[in-house]
């Protein structure tokens, strides 16, 4: 059987990259860099005051001062201060001419234009003073192609200069769940029906992605409904099946993919939960058959759905981050195949394991990591510390 590392590698090789677009900053939260991110500009701009209050020269300490005009955020006062001249300034103004400190207004007491010290004063030249370039300046790469643009990136990019920027293309994703035994949520159930799961759960472990998902909803477990189901998704950069994909007579997902011409790329990974997880082509469509049981549906998707997401979405390390854990814990001897444990882990403690069988629901609203035994190789290296996934950005 294939390993799991083997048949991630499989998979993300199966297509390249969508093409870049250019969006506005304001729809790039979650999206990869398709282009570094340079500094157009200079932040600061000029010296800025970070208090409101006086700008003074520090060698004019203990004052007192002439207040001869003001400096405020974007209305800069023009002319030059001179000796025994004070500016009032507000936070974010620029630094007169002849300034080299600020004067916090807590410290001072106007009469008129005259203006004296209260309190300590500026410990230092420079002292509140934020001086150009300090943040960056024209030129400097700020972001590198292929990271993940968040709420502080995107806001580095706007104070950079940028109005829109070139990020990778969005999949589009249609989600199918086959069974017979399978309602849509909420819709009452009988004890020979479930409500089906897997679709809103692969929907919400996308969400945080750059992708547009079409739930494309149930489809029943008879060869002809199944293959019409796929061929309807030939729009999509990738389809997405839950079910059907093991062996019994009634898991049509491997048949009906046959029958409409899909390439095969592999059935079958080393893992558990997961084995009879499937990949392959029909088309320009990557299609990943995943397998029904919940736990499987899960686990397959993290490790490799939302991987080839990120792939196709531009992201340079589409695989998870592996943590270790800061003890050893007992799990069980490895075997043929990886076993994915979901657990819970609080300061790289483990402190919960729950139930292996697939099958079982309530691990998934419990886990925040997936615990990983790697399959047995013969030569396992004796003291080392368990790795593990976070289930949570
Ligand atoms: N003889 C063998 N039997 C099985 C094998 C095997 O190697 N030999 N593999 C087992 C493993 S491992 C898994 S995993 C499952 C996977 O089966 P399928 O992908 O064919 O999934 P189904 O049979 O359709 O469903 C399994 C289970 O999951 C429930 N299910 C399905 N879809 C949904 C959904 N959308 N929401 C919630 N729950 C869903 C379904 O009702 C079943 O209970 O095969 C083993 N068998
Ligand atoms: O490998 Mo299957 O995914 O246990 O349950």
């Amino acid at each position: 059987m294939l390993k799991v590392e083997e048949a991630q590698a499989r998979l993300v090789a199966l297509a390249d990259p969508l093409a870049p677009v250019s969006r506005p900053v304001a729809a790039c939260a979650g999206h990869y860099l398709a282009e570094p991110v340079i500094a157009q500009r200079t932040q600061p701009a000029a010296d800025l005051s970070a208090m409101d209050g006086y700008a003074i020269r520090f060698a004019d300490l203990p004052g007192p001062w002439r207040v001869i005009g003001e400096s405020a955020a974007g209305r800069p006062f023009s002319g030059d201060m001179g000796p025994g001249e004070a500016v009032r300034i507000f936070t974010g103004a620029h630094l007169p001419m002849g300034a080299d400190s600020i004067l916090i207004q807590e410290e001072a007491s106007r009469d008129g234009a005259i203006m004296a010290l209260t309190g300590e004063g500026p410990p230092e030249t420079g002292a509140h003073i934020r001086r150009k370039g300090s943040d960056f300046s024209k030129g400097d790469a700020l972001l590198a192609m292929g990271e993940k643009l968040n709420a502080g990136g995107i806001a580095a990019a706007v104070m950079a200069g940028y109005g829109a920027l070139n990020v990778g293309g969005r999949p589009k994703i249609s989600i199918i769940a086959t069974g017979d035994e399978l309602r849509p949520a909420g819709v009452a159930c009988d004890d020979v029906h479930i409500p089906s799961s897997n679709s809103v759960m692969l929907t919400a472990m996308l969400a945080s992605l750059p992708c547009d998902i079409d739930d494309r909803g149930i489809v029943a477990d008879r060869l002809d409904d199944v293959e019409a189901m796929l061929r309807s998704c030939s729009g999509s950069d990738i389809i997405v099946t839950s079910g059907g994909a093991s062996v019994g007579d009634h898991d049509l997902v491997l048949p009906a993919l046959q029958n409409i011409g899909a390439t095969i790329d592999f059935w079958k990974v080393a893992m558990r939960p997961g084995k009879p997880l499937m990949a392959g082509r029909i088309g320009a469509s990557i299609v990943l058959g995943l397998p029904g049981n919940p736990s499987s549906a899960f686990v397959t998707a993290f490790l490799f759905l939302l991987p080839l997401v990120r792939h196709l979405a531009g992201c340079k390390a589409p695989f998870p981050e592996v943590f270790t854990l800061r003890d050893t814990c007992d799990l069980p001897p490895p075997g043929a195949r990886t076993e994915y444990f979901r657990a819970k882990i609080t300061n790289s403690y483990l402190t919960d394991i729950y139930g292996r069988d697939s099958g079982l629901i309530t691990p998934l609203s419990q886990a925040n990591a997936l615990l990983i035994n790697p399959q047995k190789t013969g030569d396992e290296a004796s003291a080392e510390l368990t790795k593990y996934y976070h289930l949570l950005d």
